[in-house]
């Protein structure tokens, strides 16, 4: 019998596994979803240009791709994986960009901004609070510019599901176009819609049921009264709202204790990032040695000059040009050639960080600005309304 029953399972896991293939074939492919290394025609590609200027492009057969560091042959980007260092074909320009991977953390970082928006410390921390995780259904409002729209559907996958709302026509579009674009249509649904007048079921064409709910609004306090009808009811549903002044959490918290939210908390996420990396140690003999190349080529340059303007003058005077003079130029030029090697003080060879010979310290230093909207978060948990919570 135990068997049998045995047989019976390891046929349905079958069947089970079979569908959950066949179902991933059919599905669109997101590159916030499935990872490729390979860099096909129109995929979105973020070309990386330096640490605070990462572009989207989708390159495309014989197009370019033209920045301040020179022109990118598309046809170059698309004969390489993702994460390669592309040069540039310009004649006259020598720089490179990398082309990346999307990733909600990058597209956060190249993302055509319309609003302020959640930066990546902020958007990692909220998820974890929130207990977002695959499978998890969530409310969101506003969309903005879908920054953290982008977050919550690569965390939720395709078993989960993101309803994303906004009241202002022009962005709620250009976010469902990006949605679209992006192949993430079967996660994310957003809609038109203001939450705080006609609440979160009103146009969304949907039966709710969210475990989590992030509220980006100028006035939460207006759309938590009508969460309750569209907040799972079999199990607990977490918050999270996002203000940037204390009046905001004020009045907050009020709805929120108002509707019996419990364990409300606030939280700021002050994060900086710290860089290590290796500085030459620049010796004061170096600085001598830089202070004495600058003087012997100054004295060359004027010693060379006063023979040349000497030979004019003996030239229209018919006489043999001064031998002192001619003698110091030709002496500058003797002198031996001023050294090529690279000096930490001044310019020569290009040196890279921690190369052999010479002497390194390691060094830290902390991030002046912080990449992210400080806001206040506001956490609390709705239990459900039944006994038979999580
Ligand atoms: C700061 S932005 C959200 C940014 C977003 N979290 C992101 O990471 O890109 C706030 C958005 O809320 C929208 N909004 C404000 N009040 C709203 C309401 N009552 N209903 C729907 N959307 C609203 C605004 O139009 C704005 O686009």
């Amino acid at each position: 019998m135990t068997e049998q029953i045995k047989a019976t399972e390891a046929v349905e896991q079958t069947v089970e596994k079979k569908e959950e293939e066949q179902e991933e074939k059919t599905q669109e492919r997101s590159p916030f979803l499935d990872f490729s290394t390979s860099i096909q025609d129109n995929d979105l590609v973020l070309a990386w240009l330096t640490r605070d200027n990462t572009k989207p492009i989708r390159p495309t057969a014989n197009g370019a791709f033209h920045t301040r560091f020179g022109s990118f042959q598309h046809n170059h980007i698309l004969a390489s994986k993702y994460g390669s260092q592309i040069p540039s074909s310009s004649a006259t320009q020598t720089g490179y960009i990398h082309v990346l991977h999307p990733s909600p953390e990058l597209w956060s970082l190249s993302l055509p901004h319309r609003t302020q928006i959640v930066y990546t410390p902020d958007a990692s921390y909220i998820a974890q609070r929130l207990r977002i995780r695959p499978g998890t259904k969530v409310i969101e409002a506003g969309t903005g510019s879908a920054s953290f729209t982008h977050a919550l559907a690569r965390t939720v996958g395709r078993k989960g599901r993101v309803w994303t709302f906004e009241f202002h026509e022009p962005r709620y579009q250009m976010a469902a176009q990006e949605i679209a674009e992006h192949g993430l249509s079967s996660v994310v649904k957003p809609t038109h819609g203001d939450v705080c007048k006609n609440g979160f079921a009103h146009s969304c064409g949907e039966t709710l049921d969210a475990s989590a709910v992030f509220l980006d609004l100028p006035a939460p306090w207006e759309a938590i009264p009508h969460l309750k009808t569209v907040v799972a009811k079999s199990k607990i549903t977490r918050i999270c709202c996002f203000s940037p002044c204390m009046e905001q959490v004020h009045r907050t918290i009020e709805a929120l204790q108002k509707d019996q939210w419990l364990d409300i908390e606030m939280v700021e996420v002050s994060c900086k990032r710290w860089e290590a990396h290796k500085e030459m140690v620049r010796k004061p003999e170096d600085a001598i040695e830089r202070l004495r190349d600058i003087k012997r080529k100054r004295t060359a340059g004027l010693n060379k000059r006063n023979a040349r303007v000497e030979a004019e003058r003996a030239a229209a005077a018919g006489r043999e040009p001064d031998a002192e003079v001619t003698a110091a130029a030709a002496g500058s030029e003797s002198v031996a050639p001023l050294p090529t090697d690279y000096n930490p003080w001044g310019k020569g060879k290009r040196i890279h960080e921690g190369d052999e010979g010479y002497e390194w310290k390691n060094v830290s230093k902390v991030e002046a600005e912080l990449k992210t909207h400080t806001s206040y978060l506001t956490f609390a948990y709705l239990p459900p309304p039944m006994q038979d919570a999580e």
